[in-house]
């Protein structure tokens, strides 16, 4: 039996197993095993070398947007409109063949838009250009799930389907969970909340499954199997994803209504450039990026021109976005800001920034 049939026998097993107390021990092990023939699925195969494997585009800017979508949604549509860049558009399916970068430029940054051919069911197992879409979409900071608004909610579940199915867990964080395989010693297993779907006896299971034997393993969260299963498997990114509905021109205002309530959901229309601001701004939230202002002394701070850095971003980042050399002058920096107690507060290399802190560096 080939890897996909075996991968198809489990998921109609787990699809006719009952979920109750007596088969979650059952459950477990078959999404475990679900888990590793996946994972040997997306191992590039002998045969044909890592050839093709990706669209080689040039990380640029700031950040980066992947667009992903069934054919002929508007992505590139999309991103004529948004970019100075001009990705052919047409009426029938596969328009697209590759990877066009266009750039947004939006509060001071450049946001790298990425327009990909398009994907159907099927693609993480090879169906189309799909791998090579979702490689790239492995690297952007955010996915734009682009959806047609007039073909209801059927895209949006296959496609959040087959970016699970590779290790992408979309609008999820990390589970919170401790894992650290050993020597010897056997299974440590603790918790510090009430655990609801997971037990010591499951979760060693799943670790056999994996020929663990010995483990450390806290849950400091109420996690699924699953969530137990992907901390193993350690491979998963984790990333925003903004689900945009476009030709909302096409479906009536109820429908418009409905699918905008939606969560993480905005609706659009390329056609029409109906609601475009709204998205950029959503986006921009999603993107969750750190503008820092820098200020020299005895002067005022430059609000025209802002460093962006990613959330998390420290004052030593900063620095390398000033010069090169500038770490290594550094002797301290004052921040105003709400990532420091007091405005301003004498800082280090280490200190975290936050959104809109202003920045004096001191040198040595
Ligand atoms: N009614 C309507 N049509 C739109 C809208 N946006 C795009 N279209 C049309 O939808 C068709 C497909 O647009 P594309 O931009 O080529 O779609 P795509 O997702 O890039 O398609 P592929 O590259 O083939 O995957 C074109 O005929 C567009 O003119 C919209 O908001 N409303
Ligand atoms: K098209
Ligand atoms: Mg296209």
């Amino acid at each position: 039996m080939g890897i996909l049939e075996k991968i198809s026998e489990i998921e109609k097993e787990i699809a006719r197993t009952q979920k109750n107390k007596a088969t979650e021990y059952h459950l477990g092990l078959l999404k475990a095993k679900l888990a590793k023939y996946r994972a040997q699925l997306l191992e590039p195969s002998k045969s044909a070398p890592s050839k093709g494997e990706g669209f080689d585009v040039m990380k640029s800017g700031d950040a980066r947007v992947a667009l992903i979508g069934f054919p002929s949604v508007g992505k590139s549509t999309f991103l004529s409109l948004m970019t100075s860049t001009a990705s052919e558009a047409a009426s029938y399916e596969f328009t697209t063949l590759t990877c066009i970068p266009g750039v947004i430029e939006y509060k001071g940054a450049n946001i790298q838009l990425l327009d990909l051919p398009g994907i159907i069911e099927g693609a993480a197992q090879g169906k189309g250009r799909g791998r090579q879409v979702i490689a790239v979409a492995r690297t952007a900071d955010v996915v734009i799930m682009m959806l047609d608004a007039t073909k209801g909610e059927v895209q949006r579940s296959l496609l959040e389907k087959e970016l699970e199915s590779v290790g992408i867990r979309l609008n999820k964080h990390k589970p919170n969970i401790y894992f650290k395989p050993k020597k010897g010693g056997g299974l440590s297993f603790n918790s510090t909340v009430t655990l609801t779907q997971c037990s010591e006896k499951l979760v060693q299971l799943i670790l056999h499954e994996y020929k663990i034997f010995n483990a450390e393993v806290l849950f400091r969260e109420d996690c699924s199997p699953d969530e137990f299963i992907d901390v193993i498997v350690g491979n998963r990114v984790y990333m925003p994803c903004l689900y945009v509905y476009n030709k909302i021109d096409q479906v009536s205002m109820e429908e418009v209504d409905r699918l905008a309530r939606q969560p993480d959901s905005v609706v659009i229309s390329c056609g029409m450039k109906l609601n475009l601001d709204y998205l950029l701004e959503v986006l921009w939230e999603y993107l969750a990026l750190t503008c820092i202002y820098t200020k020299k002394r005895g002067q005022r701070p430059d609000f025209t021109d802002a460093i962006i850095l990613r959330k998390g971003a420290s004052v030593e980042h900063v620095c390398h976005r000033i010069h090169r050399s500038l770490a290594s002058q550094f002797k301290y920096a004052l921040v105003w800001g709400t990532s420091t107690k007091y405005s301003p507060q004498r800082v280090g290399l280490t200190h975290t920034m936050e959104h809109e802190d202003v920045i004096q560096i001191v040198k040595k």
